[in-house]
């Protein structure tokens, strides 16, 4: 089956996007894992499938695969690269577009400049929804790992954040701790892992080690996860510029309840075809 795709990125975050609408793809995940080869494939964080949606509201069902074949419930960036993809391939005119995606749906809006807003919804804080091993919901708990104690705050955007703050994120052990904490036990689902550094009350540095992935260039979900969990320490305003490897978001959230707003770019790198 030849299939056409494009290779996208949000801020470094890269992605391989299909077109599922126009085309008939079938993806198992050991097709996923061959395409996210970068000696061997296509290479990229994750997989895109853009699909018809399978209620009357939305325009579109997105579907997202991690480089490890998992299939996960949200992606802030790919959102972003989703909007242009269906815009640049014809697939819609709308500025705004409604989107179902695993767990629920976001909006997400193409700005004047190039930039995309995506409502990624209301933050889950209850440990059970999060998936999160905790008596009660708490703005920090303490995780032990590997016999040291860390404070960590437990967040989901629909996929599972865990945040932990630092004082310098150039630092921080990312790769060793991140791919420790993924899979702790207490996060059933296994969990993204955030390293955030406070550089004012509008300003944070972040590296994030994804779950099923690695350390990657940026994460939008785990930039709103972080925003989340600076302010519910008292530590973050409303709005804050997240300093990513790959770049800046900037998530503006007004507090429990309400949703998270995430800024951005999405750029197309080149478009391909490919026998799956
Ligand atoms: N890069 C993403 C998050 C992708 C999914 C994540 N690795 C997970 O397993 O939940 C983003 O930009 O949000």
């Amino acid at each position: 089956m030849l299939v056409r795709f494009s290779k996208m990125h949000g801020l470094g975050n890269d992605f391989m996007v299909i077109d599922a609408v126009a085309q008939r793809v079938r993806l198992t995940p050991e097709t996923v894992k061959r395409l996210a080869d970068r000696h061997t494939g296509v290479g990229f964080d994750q997989l895109l499938l853009v699909e018809p949606p399978s209620r009357p509201d939305m325009d579109f069902r997105y579907r997202i695969f991690n480089a490890d074949g998992s299939e996960v419930e949200h992606c802030g960036n790919g959102a972003r690269c989703f909007a242009r993809f269906v815009r640049e391939r014809r697939l819609t005119v709308k500025q705004e577009i409604q989107v179902e995606t695993a767990k629920g749906s976001a909006v997400l809006k193409v700005l004047q400049d190039r930039q995309i807003q995506v409502d990624m919804g209301v933050p889950i804080l209850q440990p059970v929804e999060i998936p999160f091993a905790a008596e009660r919901q708490a703005e920090v708990y303490s995780l032990e790992v590997e016999g040291t104690s860390y404070d960590v705050s437990a967040v989901s955007m629909g996929n599972p954040h865990c945040v932990l703050l630092v004082d310098d994120v150039a630092q921080a052990p990312v790769k060793q701790l991140g791919r420790v904490i993924e899979c702790h036990p207490r996060f059933p689902q296994r969990v993204n892992v955030g390293f955030m550094q406070i550089l004012s009350p509008d300003r944070v540095k972040l590296r994030v080690f994804e779950r099923g992935v690695g350390e990657t260039r940026a994460c939008g979900t785990g930039a709103c996860a972080a925003v989340v969990a600076g302010r519910l320490r008292g530590l973050l305003d409303e709005t804050v510029c997240v300093e990513l490897p790959g770049g800046e978001l900037q998530i503006s959230w007004k507090g429990q309840g309400q949703p998270v707003l995430m800024t951005g770019p999405a750029t197309t790198v080149y478009e391909g075809q490919i026998y799956l």
